[in-house]
């Protein structure tokens, strides 16, 4: 089962045009790359995937359901632009942000030793066990992103969502962090990433979608490169737009 699927999707907030007519599909296993230019309706179509939005016109589906009814919390871990960032200010500790990717499965229940492995197995994963008992807002952004990770992976995600995860974090620790998120898409993890920096994405996704509120490309990084999409999009005015692409 494809984990998302959207089909002529069209949003606006109020009069503001976001996401127009866009079709799309993320298949189990892939690498996402979502770019375009600065309120190109990147973040729009994001939450609309996942069901934080509902369309003005067309459908959306998270793993075969429409996504907004998607609610329970397991399968999808979105880290929302500035959300690691924010993070910094909650008086809590990394252990407990990543336990908290366990409460869907907990539910009213008790926390037990199989959710205690889970939280430590995650903390593992992405590098940062050392860091579990200090608070989250006394780690530098990179490691923060990573904290932010671990808890989707306690939650037993299939499908990771990030938008702009790595705005403003240092260049070597960016590298380590998308080269985690190559690993873990290596190890079957569904990955959708909004990235401004198109050489991260261009060399780390299997696939790209480029859009200015409509869809620009959509294909594989080669070829994206190769393309004048890129030209197109960012230099689209929007109410003229001529292109060729799908
Ligand atoms: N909550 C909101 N209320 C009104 N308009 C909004 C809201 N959020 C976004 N917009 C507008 O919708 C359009 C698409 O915004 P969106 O944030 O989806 O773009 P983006 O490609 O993610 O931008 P960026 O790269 O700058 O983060 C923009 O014109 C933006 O100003």
């Amino acid at each position: 089962m494809n984990p998302v699927e959207v089909d002529a999707v069209t949003f606006a907030y109020g009069d503001v045009p976001a996401v127009d007519d866009v079709s799309l599909t993320v298949e189990d296993g892939e690498f996402l790359g979502l770019v375009g230019p600065n309120g190109s309706g990147k973040s729009t179509l994001l939450k609309l995937m996942l069901g934080l939005l509902r369309p003005d016109r067309g459908t959306a589906r998270l793993f075969g359901e429409p996504a907004h009814e998607h609610d329970d919390g397991t399968r999808v871990g979105y880290v929302a632009q500035q959300s690691t960032r924010a993070a910094g200010e909650m008086p809590i500790t990394v252990r407990e942000v990543v336990r908290m990717g366990r409460y869907p499965h907990v539910g009213v229940g008790r926390f037990g030793s199989e959710d205690r492995t889970a939280v430590a197995e995650a903390l593992e994963t992405v590098g940062v066990s050392d860091l579990a008992d200090r608070r989250i807002g006394a780690l530098s952004g990179g490691q923060r992103q990573r904290v932010f990770i671990a808890r989707a992976l306690a939650s037993e995600a299939d499908l990771l969502a990030l938008d702009e995860p790595a705005v403003g974090v240092d260049a070597d620790s960016r590298a380590a962090f998308y080269d985690l998120l190559a690993d873990l898409n290596e190890r079957s993890m569904t990955v959708i990433l909004i990235e401004h920096d198109i050489g991260v994405v261009t060399e780390r996704a299997s696939r790209i979608v480029c859009i200015n509120r409509e869809v620009f490309f959509h294909g594989d990084p080669g070829a994206f490169t190769d393309s004048d999409a890129l030209t197109d999009a960012y230099g689209a005015n929007q109410r003229t737009l001529h292109h060729d692409h799908p």
